[in-house]
């Protein structure tokens, strides 16, 4: 495989990843214009081993797409999961159902579908946006992303304008953003030229949310 990558000694586990209780490991923060965060950190613990075995047993892709009168590689690899999909490890299953139990409430509906980036390292990124395709263009809804590997700068920054928040991200953590997080904010993962492992996102949306 292409990615070299460090064990972080605090995050192997004799036993295997676990996954924390999360009403008692999240804060939430409210944002400007309905938005909110939630954040978890280390919420996979010992996660290691599943983001060793997602770096080398998921059919990572690198996308293209048309940027001014080019071609270009979308800087990071990709694999997308549908609702009907089997999940690449039953960690991932286990992650969703949790979510799904936790939120039920507030979301009204189940996370059900998974998208994973692969960021290989500090060159691999995404730009300012939000994930408006689909009902998240017009309604409330919620992104739930966990990180393994390396920790990257996850940014978020209200569309009107104004301060720029940043949660470092990687080794199990977990970020949800929701309300109108999609509409009124943007977030990114911006490049990097420290040295940095590769990191994981895995992003659980409900149906016709992208
Ligand atoms: O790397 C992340 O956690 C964010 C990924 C993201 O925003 C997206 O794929 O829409
Ligand atoms: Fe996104």
């Amino acid at each position: 495989m292409f990615v070299t990558h460090q064990a972080s000694l605090f995050d192997v586990e004799p036993s295997g990843p676990t996954i924390g209780d999360l009403a008692c490991a999240i804060t939430r923060t409210q944002l400007s214009a309905g938005a909110w965060v939630d954040h978890a950190p280390g919420w996979v613990a010992g996660s290691e081993d599943l983001f060793s075995d997602l770096v080398h047993n998921v059919a990572w892709r690198s996308d293209r797409r048309p940027m001014y009168d080019r071609v270009v590689d979308v800087p990071r690899l990709l694999c997308f999961y549908d609702a009907a999909d089997p999940l690449p490890n039953p960690l991932l299953a286990q992650a969703r159902s949790l979510l799904s139990e936790h939120y039920a409430n507030e979301l009204g509906e189940p996370f059900t579908t998974a998208g994973l980036c692969l960021y290989r390292d500090g060159s691999d990124s995404v730009a300012w946006h939000g994930d408006t395709i689909g009902r998240s263009r017009t309604a409330d809804t919620m992104v739930a992303i966990v990180s393994l590997g390396d920790a990257r700068p996850l940014l978020l920054r209200p569309r009107a304008g104004g301060a720029t928040l940043r949660f470092q991200l990687g080794h199990g953590d977990l970020l949800v953003m929701g309300g109108s997080c999609q509409r009124t904010w943007e977030h990114a993962v911006p490049k990097t030229n420290r040295a940095v492992g590769p990191r994981i996102s895995v992003q659980f949306r409900p149906h016709d949310v992208r």
